[in-house]
């Protein structure tokens, strides 16, 4: 390879390739670990074991590269989550959007953690997971529940999602990799 075709890749590779870190929160069972699995093989499964403190997974879609940081949802890993949204390009939050006696805890941890001065204007993506599932609420009862419309001191958007079927995955990484370029 010619020094100016190499220089030509250098300056492309400085243009085109992104990287990005995430945070996956969100309660236990709500599908956090089973996402990171479908955006990154495509693979689901029905038995999983509860995230024990946190994993970390890197992606790559494209040119973008995905750090994620899949966080345990049990009461006693909570008090992390935190720490592990500090830096972070956007925040995911995973809700079982089928259960309904989880989502008002669900919903108060999500106005704890947006609360903490450290976390301000960094994006927020909600995701109602599992519409696969009969009872799961519709698109504009979840916003209701989740309390979208009081968070206002950032860019929040939500989907409704099935890891199960991949329903909406897609949108999902278009979203995820729109918002790589805010953190350089
Ligand atoms: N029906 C249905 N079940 C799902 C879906 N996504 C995940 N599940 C199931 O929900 C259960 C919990 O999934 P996980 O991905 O382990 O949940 P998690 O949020 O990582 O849980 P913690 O690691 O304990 O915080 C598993 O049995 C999954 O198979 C979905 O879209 N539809
Ligand atoms: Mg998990």
């Amino acid at each position: 390879m010619g020094l100016w075709e190499a220089f030509l890749n250098w300056l492309r590779s400085l243009f085109f390739k992104q990287e990005m870190e995430l945070s996956l929160i969100g309660l236990q069972n709500a599908g956090k670990t089973s996402l990171v699995n479908v955006i990154a093989t495509g693979g689901y499964s029905e038995d999983m074991i509860p995230t024990v403190g946190f994993n970390m997974r890197k992606v790559t879609k494209g040119n973008v590269t995905i750090k994620l940081w899949d966080l345990g949802g049990q009461p006693r890993f909570r008090s992390m989550w935190e720490r592990y949204c500090r830096a972070v390009s956007a925040i995911v939050y995973v809700v079982d959007a089928a259960d309904r006696e989880t989502l008002s805890i669900s919903r108060s941890e999500l106005h704890d953690l947006l609360s903490k001065p450290s976390l301000s204007g960094i994006p927020l993506l909600i995701l109602g997971n599992k519409i696969d599932k009969p009872e799961s609420l519709s698109k504009q009862e979840f916003a209701e529940q989740m309390g979208v419309k009081s968070i206002t001191n950032r860019e929040v958007y939500y989907f409704m999602i099935s890891c199960k079927n991949s329903t909406n995955i897609n949108s999902v990484i278009d979203w995820l990799v729109k918002h790589s370029k805010s953190k350089n």
